[in-house]
């Protein structure tokens, strides 16, 4: 059974399509990611999944149970980081959290809360009111008390914007030990680069529909290829190399080149020398997720002008 199962599901704000018909599985003990820009509907599509909002079609379902018509069992088996930060100000982090418990019918959490207080960097905050945490101390306890009550699926929705980076670190190790452990996470985030080190499976949203999806190393080596990065000492790019060029310079006299394979640097460079040029720098970039993200957000675009074109 999948941990999430996502059908046809489709949310309009007045006359804003926020999300377009959206199909996604996600099987139990995967690290997925969920990418996208700013507006692309992936708050949207967590907030119809955790009971938050309602979609005008389409049907989701968690672990099994329908997040509408079977709500309660599908909140059991969930648990949702949110973007925004909000908190009863009158309560420490340790009466939060047993208050979380509460709501999910934990009566001795204690063992589990001191743990993932531990884990998050919380202990010392413990009794400390919620209004005195700073935002990045807030950030910690919203994932805390997502995690309270041991969900198998875990969402997290930008969790670490804000935050600094040794708790970024600690809050990774600690998600990817629940991971392991079974705990299917779903992930979004701006740091391309924390999901390319941490998510299996990658989704790209752009304006509400799927623009790619796929096994994150499938996703790399097929949308995008290495890089020769060539800076010249004189003379400008040989003509016979002007089509492999990804923009005409990156700087003055600098080139990206596309690579397909590393079979092809002897080839660039004989035709270089063969030019007359003089290379005074070389370099190979492998290429990573943002590049994919450039490529597959600027394609879409693309698809999208000749489709309302046509
Ligand atoms: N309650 C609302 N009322 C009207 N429009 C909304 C509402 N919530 C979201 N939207 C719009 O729906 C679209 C999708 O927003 P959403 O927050 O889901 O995107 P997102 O991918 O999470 O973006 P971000 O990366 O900025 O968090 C945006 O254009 C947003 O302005």
């Amino acid at each position: 059974m999948p941990a999430i199962e996502i059908r046809n599901i489709k949310k309009r704000y007045k006359t804003l399509q926020a999300l377009k018909g959206i199909d996604l599985s996600i099987e139990e003990g995967e690290f997925f990611g969920l990418l996208g820009p700013n507006g692309a509907g992936k708050t949207t599509l967590i907030s119809i999944l955790a009971g938050l909002a309602r979609a005008d079609e389409g049907e989701a379902f968690v672990l099994g149970h329908n997040v509408v018509t079977d709500f309660r069992a599908a909140r059991q088996v969930l648990g949702v980081v949110p973007q925004e930060l909000v908190f009863d100000p009158f309560f420490t982090v340790r009466e939060t959290l047993q208050i979380q418990s509460g709501y999910y019918g934990l009566k001795r959490n204690d063992d589990w809360i001191d743990e993932v207080m531990a884990n998050l960097d919380l202990t010392e905050k413990a009794n400390v009111n919620t209004r005195a945490l700073s935002g990045g101390m807030k950030r910690r306890l919203l994932v805390a008390q997502a995690l309270v009550h041991r969900p198998p699926v875990i969402v997290l929705d930008e969790p670490t914007a804000g935050v600094d980076v040794e708790l970024r670190q600690g809050l990774w190790k600690f998600i990817a030990r629940l991971n392991r452990e079974g705990h299917t996470v779903v992930l979004t985030t701006h740091y391309l680069e924390e999901a390319e080190q941490l998510c299996d499976r990658i989704a790209m949203l752009r304006r509400g529909e799927v623009v790619a999806l796929d096994n994150k190393h499938a996703m790399l080596q097929r949308f995008s290829s290495a890089q020769l990065l060539l800076r010249l000492a004189q003379g400008g790019l040989p003509a016979s190399l002007q089509g492999l060029a990804i923009e005409q310079q990156i700087d003055v006299n600098q080139y990206a080149l596309r690579l397909n394979s590393y079979a092809e640097v002897e080839s660039i460079l004989a035709q270089c020398r063969a030019a007359g040029c003089e290379i005074e720098e070389i370099e190979i970039r492998k290429a990573d997720l943002e590049d994919v993200f450039i490529q597959v957000m600027k394609g879409s675009s693309a698809a999208e002008k000749i489709k309302r074109n046509a």
